[in-house]
């Protein structure tokens, strides 16, 4: 049995003053492990070893290149660690063992990436005239608070925690109270590779209580969300509380828009993989099919073929596709289910697993939507489920139309042999990334994410990624 303790400047609590919380594995409904659950004496003391970290500490007094050493060292033990986490992150998490590996490959290449710029932040010389140098420098923004949820949560770390120290920040680490135990093994690799202590905490506890106490202190200075708009839009209230920066990764529905000159087969497994990975619980889910009309019937008759032949089962197992994450979650995406058989017709798939031990998994089965619009609720409303709304068009016109007809604007999928389709979704898109006969390409950390509209605003990953954790100072000197 795991247990998730609090880490705060380096020392390791096993209790908090909120109790003693359980996690559970999805695929079974089996308590696997615990976590201290932090309250607000904690959040306190958490922000407090992070201001100290970061206003005394080595961290970023250290030569850049320095810190890309201790920074690299984190990713090369997450590597020869990956069995261990993978396997922790399948089960809490309930995706198939070979996406949490992915996770795991992925997270020590944000740290991989970012050891590598580490001494690469330079400033710019303005030029001002003779007897006048101005220049400008990046400082470290300060303290940065990570919301995390569920989904990925191990990668999820990596991805905003790699940043944000490469830029010289201390962190404070909240994780989502369904997942909370692979985090706990981040800090140990941090404080293993060298990182000094209080720069990278740890409170696992409530988000409406800690999480919300944590966006309002004033000793935090910028915050990194990824999660529901809701909570998202709670987050902002208590940033602008105290005026600090936030970057904001929300949800979407994305639109995958298939045109009849595209390779079929190739498309295929690309508009599955899209819907279907982590069982739809994916914020750049491409849940919305928009099929040009003549290659409707063929690419629906394919991928209910497909999806009828989906193995479902115990997230260890490694099947095509795990549980989502609890009982509750389940219930609401059955929900939807009803809520699209009202809308239009219904094609299910998959099989459940009913043998003995895993009646208890929150597992749902994957579906295709068909005979809908883009104004029906389930082509409209993030499911996080893998449920694929199909909708035909005739144009590419009416295609980018329908696409950027959302209150989401995450990601965009374009299948398609012509060029000019390519080139005119690409510009005519109000998504943060369009994939043409892609979606996805493994562990890709380099490229800049995230969303317009309600999917939030700022960018993840990339060169992109350090701006939110720096602060541009200029200094103007005259001399003479
Ligand atoms: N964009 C994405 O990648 C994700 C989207 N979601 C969406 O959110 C829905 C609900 O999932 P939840 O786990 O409830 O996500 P959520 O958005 O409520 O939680 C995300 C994180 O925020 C924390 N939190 C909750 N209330 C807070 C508050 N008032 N102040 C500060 N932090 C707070 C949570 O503890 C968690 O760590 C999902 O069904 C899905 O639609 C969930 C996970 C990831």
């Amino acid at each position: 049995m795991h247990h998730a303790p609090l880490v705060i400047g380096g020392k390791t609590l096993a209790e908090a003053s909120d109790g003693i919380g359980e996690s559970r594995d999805p695929s079974t409904g089996e308590v696997i492990g615990t976590f201290a659950r932090a309250g607000l004496t904690e959040v306190d003391q958490v922000v407090a070893a992070a201001r100290h970290a970061f206003d005394n500490g080595p961290w970023t007094r250290m030569r850049p290149f320095e810190r890309g050493r201790i920074l690299r060292r984190i990713g090369e033990l997450m590597l020869e660690r990956r069995d261990d986490i993978a396997r922790l992150e399948s089960r809490d998490s309930g995706k198939p063992l070979r996406d949490a590996y992915w996770e795991v490959d992925c997270s020590a290449r944000f740290f991989e990436y970012y050891a590598g710029v580490a001494d690469k932040q330079h400033g710019t010389s303005i030029p001002l005239g003779r007897g006048i140098v101005d220049w400008t420098v990046k400082d470290a923004i300060g303290v940065s608070l990570q919301i995390i949820p569920w989904n990925y949560p191990f990668q999820l770390i990596a991805r905003g925690v790699a940043p944000a120290l490469t830029a010289g920040c201390a962190v404070v680490i909240k994780p989502a109270s369904d997942t909370p135990l692979s985090a706990y093994e981040f800090l140990k690799i941090c404080q293993e590779a060298g990182l000094p202590d209080g720069q990278v905490n740890l409170v696992n506890g409530r988000g409406s209580l800690i999480g919300d106490a944590l966006a309002r202190h004033r000793g935090v200075d910028q915050i990194t969300f990824t999660g529901s708009v809701p909570t998202g839009q709670r987050v902002l209230e208590a940033a602008a509380s105290h005026a600090i920066p936030c970057n904001m990764e929300l949800g979407g529905k994305s639109p995958q828009i298939l045109f009849a000159d595209a390779d079929m087969e190739k498309a295929l497994p690309i508009i599955a993989g899209g819907f279907l990975t982590h069982a739809g619980q994916v914020c750049n889910a491409g849940t919305r099919l928009l099929v040009e009309r003549k290659a409707h019937d063929d690419i629906v008759s394919r991928l209910h073929d497909h999806i009828r032949k989906i193995n479902i089962g115990r997230a260890l197992d490694d099947p095509d596709m795990g549980p989502v994450i609890n009982a509750g979650h389940k219930a609401e995406v059955e929900g939807f289910y009803e809520l699209a058989e009202s809308e239009g017709q219904l094609l299910m798939g998959g099989n459940l697993p009913l043998e003995a031990g895993l009646a208890g998994g929150a597992f749902v089965r994957p579906a295709l939507v068909t005979g809908i619009s883009n104004t029906a609720r389930i082509a409209r409303e993030e499911v996080f489920g893998p449920i694929l709304s199909v909708i035909p068009f005739d144009t590419a016109e009416e295609a980018v139309a329908i696409a950027n007809d959302s209150d989401f604007g995450l990601v965009a999928g374009v299948h398609t042999a012509s060029i000019d389709h390519a080139m005119h979704m690409a510009q005519d898109l109000r998504v943060g990334q369009v994939w043409v006969n892609s979606f996805g390409i493994g562990l890709d950390v380099e490229f800049p994410f995230g969303g317009y509209k309600l999917s939030g605003f700022g960018r993840e990953k990339g060169l992109e990624a350090i701006g939110a954790y720096q602060q541009i100072k200029n200094v103007c000197v005259r001399f003479g």
